[in-house]
């Protein structure tokens, strides 16, 4: 379906002032009203100044309120509604630089606001359902139209395609668009959450806005912004005219309807408006000669954005927000281009921080929160302005409404060049910062987000990080001449669509009362430790191993327990000083920038040692978490109870010797170490003795074996010597005829088997001997004794025969030369050559 020219007879019935007059006229076909464009712009705050005053019946707490005399724009004596204050003193209209060819408007108007919330009692400009007039509320919120959007943690993206005289391009069926294949180009479709048509801003407002501005309300951040090309039709959704209110005095409106149909609660709004021109950030809402001087800085690390100097005004009503906006837009950068002739020429944020708690009783209130005695008090840059008392948690949020500047080709003016140049670079940015966001949710990555790159996207950036819910506007022209334009928007669209969100409500608990319960328990606590300390050397004696250990463990529970309160102590008051509506974790410890340098050393290096020690303890940590046992998810509870006493006992153990081995042994335990160390220091004794009786006993051995060595030496000395004398004997012939005296040699009578079986058996009476690996059984016999028992029989070697001496030693050798007897075969021969059993 396509687009009609004219899309409904209604909408361009009336005179919208949609085309700029420096437009070439070649490309309009609807004429436009220059003068009606600049008032419509103008005057737009002027629509809600109609609204009819309502006079609620207030309650006693709300009435004290109201009669408070310090109160700014205090109410009549009738009784009415708190009030915005609305006389300021005139500013000069001197100031900040102004776009040269485009003084901004309404800079003659400018006043200083009252209401700058650093100078009032936030107590006393409390909203709440009985302070709400009639007027300034919307009819009431149909919750049939509040879908949830955001809940899903997505981005609402919705295309808005503005009326034209050209030939329309695009086709849109439901909410999808597509680019008719006339226009040449291959036909991508597009799918939105919402494609909205016509000049209606009600229909858009409904459906982009209204569930995030009621998201704002109920704790949750939420940021709607405008995109697309110059002149698509940004502003005019986001501010609207007189007959179209747009998105911001819808939301506004809203808001006072919410407060209305809330009478649980009470609520303090603070509206800040900035724009960002040529990369610097300018407070639409301070005078701009203070504006000029002081740019807003940004602060902060990573995703907590702080912006300084930056007003904030509160809001009591729906005139109040009237008049902030007409000064911010006042203030605003303007200029006449070739394609609008109103084209904003910055980036501009309102935004509403919305600070809420349960209505208390009157007098707890005042008690509580200093009612009593209002007046200035010293701001807390960037924290919430609201206390939590009396058990009430205060919940903050920021609507954020943004306006961006529209990309845009170079111009024929030098100055608009420049602009569209900081424009179109900071809107490239957003670009690759949606890019790479989309990327990283849909593939799973965690590639580098350039949000540093502009001062817009790192303003940006805790929002495009997830911490709020988004919607999105993506203006379109559908005309042929904007094909490429609104193509590359469709693209941001389908881009954005991707990225993640997870936007938490904000909540600031009663830290007062918190703290104080975290004091007196660690008081009582240490108490009890100092009672146990004291009493614990006499109550370790009378107290049984199990019983000490109990003890111990007890002690080290109350210290982790006093240790762990006093962190919370020191975050709560971080979080209470400097974390405000931001919530984000804040460091545990205070840093006194009093101190002297060398304090500060002292205390950056315990801050750092106790960084080490946590890490370490994450390490281990870690790897207990990776060695734990794996139990399938179906695995019976009896089995994970088991696991998990196994677990906790492992634990105990760990933590016993992890808290020192000695100090928690205990008397009995160090008992059971010293019985073990004598058990076995006898043990050892006992078995070095039994070393140095074998190695002795292993030395008479060898001396031993020496002996029977030389003797065998020596044995075989004397087998070679009678072997020679035999050889001798017998090549004498002298074997047959000697007779040998009976009286003076006696040799040994020969034995069955000969010399060699007598020897044998000398041998094996000997091997009666225990062999060394059968000592160990042999235990009471020592083997000294023994080897001294076997050393006294002598060895066959050794062993001389009875009755040989020296003589027979002669007679042998007289009948060897063979001078007792010629015979060879002389009996002496056989008997030597028995004798020795061997072979000659
Ligand atoms: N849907 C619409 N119906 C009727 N008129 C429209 C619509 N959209 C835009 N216009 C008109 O078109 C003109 C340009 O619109 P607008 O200023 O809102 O564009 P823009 O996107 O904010 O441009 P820039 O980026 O240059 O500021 C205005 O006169 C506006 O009234």
């Amino acid at each position: 379906m396509s687009v009609p020219a004219t899309p409904s007879a209604s909408r361009l019935a009336r005179p919208v002032s949609f085309t700029p007059s420096r437009r070439p006229l070649s490309t309009l076909s609807v004429t436009s009203d220059d003068s009606s464009t600049a008032t419509s712009r103008s005057s737009t705050p002027s629509l809600l100044g109609n609204a009819k005053k309502f006079k609620a019946a207030i309650s006693t707490e709300s009435k004290s309120r109201l009669n408070s005399k310090s109160r700014p724009g205090s109410p009549t004596k009738d009784g009415a509604r708190p009030k915005t204050p609305t006389s300021r003193p005139k500013t000069p209209t001197s100031g900040r630089p102004k776009t040269p060819t485009t003084p901004r408007r309404g800079t003659e108007e400018v006043v200083v606001s009252e209401m700058d919330v650093s100078r009032i009692d936030p107590e006393e400009v409390l909203v709440d359902y009985q302070t709400v007039e009639l007027g300034d509320i919307s009819g009431e919120i149909d919750e049939a139209l509040l879908k949830d959007y955001g809940a899903d943690d997505k981005v609402l993206v919705s295309i808005r395609i503005r009326p034209t005289s050209n030939p329309i391009v695009w086709n849109i069926n439901d909410k999808k668009i597509q680019l008719d294949s006339q226009a040449g180009k291959s036909p991508q479709e597009f799918n939105f959450d919402e494609i909205l048509t016509g000049s209606e801003n009600k229909p858009v407002y409904n459906a982009v806005a209204r569930s995030h501005v009621c998201a704002a309300m109920d704790g949750y951040n939420s940021v709607i912004f405008a995109y697309g090309q110059t002149a698509s039709g940004k502003t005019f959704t986001l501010t609207g005219d007189e007959d179209q209110p747009g998105i911001i005095p819808r939301a506004m409106k809203d808001i006072f309807s919410y407060i209305r149909r809330t009478p649980t609660r009470e609520y303090l709004l603070r509206c800040s408006y900035l724009e960002i021109y040529n990369e610097n950030i300018h407070d639409l809402l301070a005078p701009p000669s203070t504006s000029a001087a002081q740019p807003v800085q940004i602060h902060g690390i990573g995703p907590n954005v702080v912006l300084t100097p930056l007003r904030e005004e509160v809001v009591t009503s729906l005139k109040g927000v009237r008049e902030v906006l007409q000064r911010g837009e006042g203030n605003r950068r303007t200029a006449s281009t070739d394609w609008n002739e109103r084209s904003s020429r910055s980036h501009s944020v309102f935004r509403v921080v919305i600070e809420s708690r349960e209505r208390g009783e009157r007098q707890d209130v005042e008690a509580s929160s200093g009612r009593m005695t209002p007046g200035f008090r010293p701001p807390t840059p960037g924290g919430a302005r609201l206390q939590a008392r009396g058990g009430r948690t205060v919940q903050t949020s920021v609507l954020s409404l943004i306006d961006l500047a529209g990309s845009e080709k170079a111009t024929s003016d030098k100055e608009r060049t420049r602009e569209g140049k900081y424009i179109n670079t900071s809107l490239l940015t957003l670009g690759s910062v949606i890019g790479t966001l989309a990327e990283n949710s849909s593939k799973g990555k965690t590639d580098h987000v350039p949000f540093r790159n502009s001062k817009l996207t790192r303003m940006l950036q805790p929002s495009l990080s997830g911490d709020a819910r988004i919607s999105v506007v993506c203006t379109i022209n559908p005309g042929k001449d904007a094909v490429s334009e609104s193509t590359s928007t469709l693209l941001f669209a389908q881009r954005i669509k991707k990225v993640q969100l997870n936007a938490q409500k904000k909540e600031v608990v009663d830290t007062g009362a918190l703290l104080e319960r975290y004091r007196k328990e660690i008081e009582e606590l240490k108490q009890r430790l100092a009672e146990r300390e004291a009493d614990a050397p006499v109550r370790s004696r009378r107290l049984s191993a199990r019983e000490q250990l109990d003890e111990s463990r007890a002690m080290q529970d109350l210290n982790a327990r006093i240790r762990q309160l006093t962190n919370l102590i020191l975050t709560s008051q971080t979080v209470d000083e400097s974390k405000g509506d931001e919530s984000r974790p804040a460091s545990p410890t205070k840093v006194d920038f009093d101190m002297s340098p060398y304090q500060l050393q002292q205390e950056l290096l315990a801050a750092r040692r106790q960084l080490d020690v946590q890490s370490n303890q994450i390490l281990s940590l870690e790897a207990a978490l990776l060695a734990r046992p794996v139990l399938p998810p179906d695995a019976p509870d009896s089995d994970k109870d088991k696991m998990l006493s196994d677990q906790a006992k492992t634990i105990r153990e760990l933590e016993f010797v992890i808290n020192g081995y000695e100090d928690n042994l205990g008397e009995p335990l160090r008992q059971v170490k010293e019985d073990v160390e004598r058990e076995w220091s006898a043990k050892l004794e006992k078995e070095t003795k039994l070393r140095e009786e074998k190695e002795a006993w292993a030395d008479v051995l060898v001396k031993q074996l020496e002996k029977e060595k030389k003797t065998r030496t020596k044995l075989e000395e004397e087998r070679q010597a009678l072997a020679a004398f035999v050889r001798k004997f017998d090549a004498l012939g002298l074997g047959n005829s000697i007779v040998l005296p009976q009286t003076k040699l006696k040799p040994p009578m020969p034995t069955p088997g000969g010399a060699a079986a007598v020897f044998a058996e000398r041998q094996q009476r000997q091997n009666r001997i225990p062999a060394l690996q059968d000592l160990d059984t042999v235990t009471e016999a020592s083997p000294v004794r023994f080897t001294v028992s076997a050393a006294a029989e002598p060895s066959l070697l050794e062993e001389e025969w009875d009755g040989m001496d020296e003589a027979s030693f002669e007679i042998v050798e007289k009948l060897l030369s063979g001078k007792g007897s010629e015979s060879p075969q002389s009996p002496l021969r056989e008997v030597f050559t028995e004798k020795e059993n061997v072979p000659l």
